[in-house]
C-alpha cells in the first residue's frame, strides 16, 4: 500500500470549494491517519486530500516479501484498470443527461429558477449539488463546457452577484467599481495574491507533500505498464482534472470525500439570503476582493488566512458558504482560488492535547494549521506577508470549543446572528415568493411575532403554513379523490390563521441563554 495517496488531485480551476463536514465520522475508518490540503509546487495549483495507511508497508523489513507484495499489487492494479474501464464505459450513458442539465450554463446564462425547479434535478438551495460524475474515457474534451462550467468572455471579469446588485434585470451591465471590470485575466497561473508566481526558491515541502510525491511515483510505475495509447487516452479523459485511482483504499472513505468535493456551482446567490448584509460584505472583502485587486491586497493588507463564521444554528452560515462558492465558480477560472469550507469545525478542532482527542482528528488539525502557515513557502517568498493560496472558510455553532491555535489562524471571525425584524420580513418574502397570500396577512406584524426564530425556523414556519390550505381541502377525501383534485383547488391563498397555527406548532430552536454565550465569545474573540 502506498504511504500516502493522492486522493483528489485537482488542477488549477477545477476546485473551488471543498466542504469537509463531520470529520468525526471519519474516525470510524481505521485507515485514516492523515488528511491534508496540499498546493502543487509546480505552480499549477493543486489541492489534494491525502490519507495515509502506511504502517504495514513501512514496517515491512523483508525485501523479498515486499517485492512479492508489490508484484501482487501491480497485478491487482491491472485488473482494477479493466474494471474501471468497463464502469467508465457504463457511466458514459449518463453523460447526455448531464450535459442537457447544464445547457443553460453552457449557453452562458444562469438557469432560471423556474427552469431548474421544473427539471428533474429540482433546484434546492438546502441541498449541496451532486458531484460531477467522472468523465467517460471515450468522450473527448468539450472546451465549451469545460469542467461543466462555461463562462462567456464578457462575464469573466464580472461575477453575477455584482451584476445583480448593479441591475437585477440586466446581466450584461458592467460593474462600476474601478479597477475591476478592466482587469485582464492573467495568462499565467496566479496565486491568491494574483500576480504570476514563478517559483524562485527551493520549496520547503511538508511531510505530507513528500509522501504525496512518493505515492505518485508508485502510481506512475504501475501506469508504465499500460500501453502508450492507453496512457494517451487516459490523459484525454482527464478533462483538466486528474482522476483518482482508488485502488487499495477504503472505498467508502474515498467515496465520502469525493462526495464533498464541489465541482459544480451550488447556485446560491446573495439575493437568496435574507439580511446578513454585514456578513456578506465581510466575506466579499475577505475572499473576493483580494482576487479582483491582488495588487492592493499586499503586505499589511494581505488577505486573511481564514474566516470563521459563528452563530446559532440555522442562521445561514452554510448558505453563505454556498453563495461564496457560487461566486467563485462564476469568476474566471484563471483565478481558481482554493477555498476549503470546513463545516462544524468544532468537531475537528477541540482543544489540542485533550485526552479525548482522537489521533486522526489531531493529525487533520495539525495538517490544516501547517497548511495555513506553510502557504508563503509554497508561493516561493517565505514571506510572512505573502498572501495565502488556500483560504479556509469555516463555520461552527460552538466557537468556544475551537483550539486556540486554529482560532488564531481564523483571523476574521464573523458573527451570524438571528435575523432582525427587517431580515425576518425579507425571509418571509423570500420563502413565500411563489405562494398566494390573503390580504389579511401583514408581513410586518408576522415578522414581529417571530422574533427569536432562526432563518431555518422561519423557513419551516412558511413551509408548514403553505400546506395548511391543502390539508383543509383533502380532509375526509379518499386517495382517488385527492389524486383527481384540480390544481386550482389546492392553490388557495395563505391566511393569517394559517401562519398563526404554524407559529404555534413550531418553536424557536435557539435558547436565549445560548445567545448570551455567543455574545460573550464574540466580545472576547470576535474580529468583525
Ligand atoms: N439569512 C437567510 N436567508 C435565507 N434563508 C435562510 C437564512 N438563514 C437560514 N435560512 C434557511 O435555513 C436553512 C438552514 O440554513 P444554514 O444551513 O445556512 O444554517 P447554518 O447556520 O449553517 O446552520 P447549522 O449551524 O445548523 O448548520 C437554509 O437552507 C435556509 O432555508
Amino acid at each position: 500500500m502506498a504511504d500516502h495517496i493522492d486522493l483528489l488531485s485537482l488542477p488549477k480551476g477545477s476546485l473551488k470549494l471543498i466542504r469537509i463536514t463531520n470529520i468525526k465520522g471519519m474516525r470510524t475508518h481505521g485507515q485514516l491517519r492523515h488528511c491534508s490540503v496540499v498546493h502543487g509546487v509546480d505552480n499549477s495549483k493543486h489541492a489534494a486530500v491525502g490519507f495515509s495507511n502506511s504502517s504495514y508497508s513501512k514496517n515491512m523489513q523483508d525485501g523479498l516479501e515486499k517485492e512479492k507484495l508489490l508484484s501482487i499489487r501491480s497485478e491487482l492494479l491491472d485488473e482494477f484498470q479493466v474494471i474501471k474501464d468497463i464502469s467508465q464505459e457504463l457511466s458514459s450513458f449518463k453523460v447526455v443527461d448531464i450535459l442537457q442539465q447544464d445547457r443553460p450554463r453552457a449557453l452562458g446564462r444562469r438557469p432560471e429558477r423556474s427552469e431548474s425547479r421544473n427539471s428533474s434535478a429540482a433546484y434546492d438551495k438546502d441541498v449541496w449539488p451532486a458531484p460531477d460524475p467522472l468523465p467517460p474515457r471515450s468522450v473527448k474534451k468539450k472546451p465549451s463546457i469545460g469542467n461543466r462550467l462555461f463562462i462567456p468572455e464578457e462575464q469573466k471579469t464580472l461575477p453575477s452577484w455584482a451584476r445583480e446588485q448593479k441591475d437585477s434585470k440586466s446581466v450584461t451591465k458592467k460593474l462600476s467599481m474601478p479597477n475591476i471590470s478592466a482587469k485582464k485575466v492573467p495568462a499565467k497561473p496566479v496565486s491568491r495574491g494574483g500576480s504570476p508566481q514563478p517559483i524562485k526558491k527551493p520549496i520547503r515541502k511538508s511531510a505530507s507533500s513528500a509522501m504525496l510525491d512518493k505515492a505518485n511515483d508508485e502510481k506512475n510505475k504501475s501506469r508504465s505498464k499500460l500501453s502508450k495509447s492507453d496512457q494517451e487516452e487516459e490523459e484525454e479523459s482527464k478533462d483538466g482534472r486528474p482522476e483518482f485511482d482508488g485502488t487499495g483504499y477504503d472505498k467508502d472513505l474515498v467515496e465520502m470525500v469525493k462526495r464533498d468535493i464541489l465541482n459544480t456551482s451550488p447556485n446560491v446567490h446573495w439575493t437568496d439570503i435574507a439580511g446578513l448584509r454585514e456578513a456578506k460584505a465581510l466575506l466579499e472583502e475577505a475572499i473576493v476582493l483580494p482576487l479582483w485587486m491582488p495588487d492592493y491586497f499586499q503586505g499589511i493588507r494581505r488577505p486573511w488566512k481564514g474566516v470563521l463564521m459563528t452563530g446559532p444554528p440555522g442562521t445561514g452560515k452554510t448558505l453563505l458558504a454556498k453563495a461564496v462558492a457560487t461566486l467563485l465558480f462564476e469568476m474566471a477560472r484563471h483565478y481558481a482560488p482554493s477555498t476549503i469550507f470546513i463545516d462544524e469545525i468544532d468537531s475537528l478542532c477541540s482543544t489540542r492535547g485533550e485526552g479525548s482527542e482522537h489521533e486522526a482528528s489531531r493529525r487533520v488539525k495539525s495538517e490544516i494549521l501547517m497548511q495555513m502557515d506553510g502557504i508563503s513557502a509554497i508561493s516561493g517568498t517565505n514571506d510572512a506577508d505573502a498572501p495565502p493560496i488556500v483560504m479556509v472558510l469555516a463555520a461552527t455553532n460552538f466557537p468556544w470549543h475551537i483550539d486556540e491555535a486554529l482560532r488564531r489562524r481564523l483571523e476574521k471571525r464573523i458573527y451570524i446572528p438571528l435575523p432582525d425584524a427587517e431580515s425576518r420580513r425579507e425571509l418571509l418574502k423570500l420563502n413565500l415568493s411563489t405562494i398566494k397570500i390573503a390580504d389579511d396577512v401583514n408581513l410586518d406584524e408576522l415578522a414581529d411575532k417571530i422574533e427569536g426564530y432562526s432563518g431555518a425556523d422561519i423557513t419551516n414556519i412558511c413551509r408548514d403554513a403553505s400546506m395548511m390550505s391543502m390539508r383543509k381541502v383533502i380532509k375526509g377525501k379518499t386517495a382517488e379523490e385527492i389524486k383527481n383534485l384540480p390544481k386550482d383547488a389546492l392553490e388557495l391563498p395563505l391566511l393569517k390563521e394559517d401562519f398563526e397555527m404554524a407559529i404555534k406548532k413550531i418553536q424557536s430552536s435557539v435558547a436565549q441563554s445560548d445567545l448570551k454565550q455567543y455574545e460573550e465569545w464574540m466580545k472576547e474573540f470576535g474580529s468583525a
